[in-house]
């Protein structure tokens, strides 16, 4: 593989990745009508994605020489089995890709190009194969709504009983998808610590003019089938002796409950804060659970942030400031943060500032400043090279299973 050569085409590609995408998406749509059902339906998703795939293969290609690719590849190819892709779908891809770069390209499409552009895909497209052959896992946990409580017009908690027990731990997440909205696949935080009966909660907030978010709110029936993907994340409780803060704000409060659980398993000899952000008091909607859950464990402080009436929902995060604030000893803390991505670049930043540790900061992935939302569907690029990545979503994130 000619990492040189892929670098300085894909530069020349780059600057006309518009073309590049349509000429990509038609050449494959054309010769394998069978794929376009892997796809989301909706055109309108599908026009919103297209740049996707250029994000994608950016990923990728600044990537060629880094020692973490192929790990995340055959993650990629592993997680991949629930979009039902097969080894016939990779070699369509690659014909599609190729064609796409060679019609880009112009003149700077050589036989040296097109040579190394044909390894380099036979390199990805053989380490997701393996990937996805090596994995020990089903490719999704099929599972039953068996309870759905809706707070208000846009939060529901639901609660799955898969058909067989789903292994995670507390504070993962998982990609769920449902039948009502064909190949789209969205992630959310499991919200309990594992239970005798299996059973996971998810905590839903709708996203306006999303599709499944707001099945998942407002349509969902008891019975009806969901499908849940391989759980991941690193959001996992670290047991140090050290006194331990939580900071969750709208539904980032899914996967706080899931570590509370846990904790209350083993309590810790330490002080535990809690703080939790909300738009307003109507969305603190798991407030009598945490009440609950602060009477019993003594070592809780917990602390509710919304903001003033009628202001928007940004100014709770500035009133957390003032309560991060006022607290000391952030040098000694271990800090879990969930939350929408703006909160949680903020607040990592402010905590940083406030003397807590990088190293003992802990969350998920958070997107570059402006980075596309986790709300939106999957395109194509994230379909095939990339992760089904909401921003929080790391794909190779997998804490070891305990
Ligand atoms: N592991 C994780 O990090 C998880 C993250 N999430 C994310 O949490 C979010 C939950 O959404 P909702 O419940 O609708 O939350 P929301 O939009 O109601 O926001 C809750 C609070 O976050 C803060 N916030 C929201 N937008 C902000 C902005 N632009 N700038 C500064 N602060 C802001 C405010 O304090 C607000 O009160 C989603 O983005 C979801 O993807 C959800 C679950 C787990």
């Amino acid at each position: 593989m000619d990492v040189r050569i892929l670098k300085s085409s894909f530069a020349v590609v780059e600057r006309r990745a518009e073309h590049a995408v349509k000429f990509f998406y038609s050449h494959l749509f054309w010769h394998n009508p069978g794929i376009r059902r892997l796809f989301p339906a909706s055109a309108e998703d599908m026009e919103r994605q297209r740049d996707r795939l250029f994000a994608a293969l950016t990923h990728v290609v600044s990537r060629l020489e880094d020692d973490s690719l192929l790990p995340y590849l055959h993650d990629l190819g592993r997680d991949h089995r629930k979009f039902l892709v097969g080894p016939e779908h990779y070699a369509a891809v690659g014909a599609s890709l190729l064609a796409a770069l060679a019609a880009t390209s112009g003149t700077a499409w050589t036989p040296g190009t097109e040579k190394a552009w044909t390894e380099a895909y036979q390199l990805m497209a053989e380490a997701m194969t393996a990937g996805a052959a090596a994995s020990e896992d089903p490719p999704w946990w099929d599972a039953e709504v068996v309870r759905h409580v809706q707070y208000g017009e846009d939060i529901g908690v639901l609660t799955l009983a898969p058909r067989t027990p789903l292994p995670y731990r507390p504070g993962q997440y998982v990609s769920v998808s449902s039948p009502r909205v064909p190949a789209v696949w969205r992630t959310y935080s499991l919200a309990n610590a594992p239970r005798p009966d299996h059973t996971v909660d998810l905590h839903v907030s709708r996203i306006e003019g999303g599709r499944l978010s707001t099945a998942l709110v407002r349509e969902i029936q008891l019975g009806e089938p969901l499908r849940l993907s391989t759980p991941g994340g690193r959001l996992t409780l670290r047991r140090a002796d050290r006194p331990v803060t939580f900071i969750a704000a709208g539904t980032g409060w899914a996967p706080v409950r899931a570590l509370l659980e846990e904790l209350a398993d083993h309590p810790p000899d330490q002080d535990v804060r809690l703080f939790v952000a909300a738009r307003d008091a109507a969305h603190l909607y798991d407030r009598p659970w945490i009440d609950a859950y602060a009477a019993a464990f003594r070592r809780l402080g917990v602390t509710y942030i919304t903001p003033a009436p009628g202001r928007p929902r940004e100014q709770a995060t500035a009133r957390l400031a003032t309560a991060l604030g006022n607290r000391a000893l952030w040098p000694e803390q271990d800090v879990y943060l969930s939350g929408p991505p703006v909160f949680m670049e903020e607040t990592a930043l402010l905590l940083e500032q406030l003397g807590a540790r990088p190293d003992r900061l802990f969350h998920d992935a958070v997107p570059l400043a402006g980075a596309a939302r986790g709300d939106r569907p999957l395109g194509f690029g994230e379909w095939f090279l990339h992760r089904p990545a909401p921003h929080w979503h790391d794909p190779s994130a997998r804490a070891p299973r305990g």
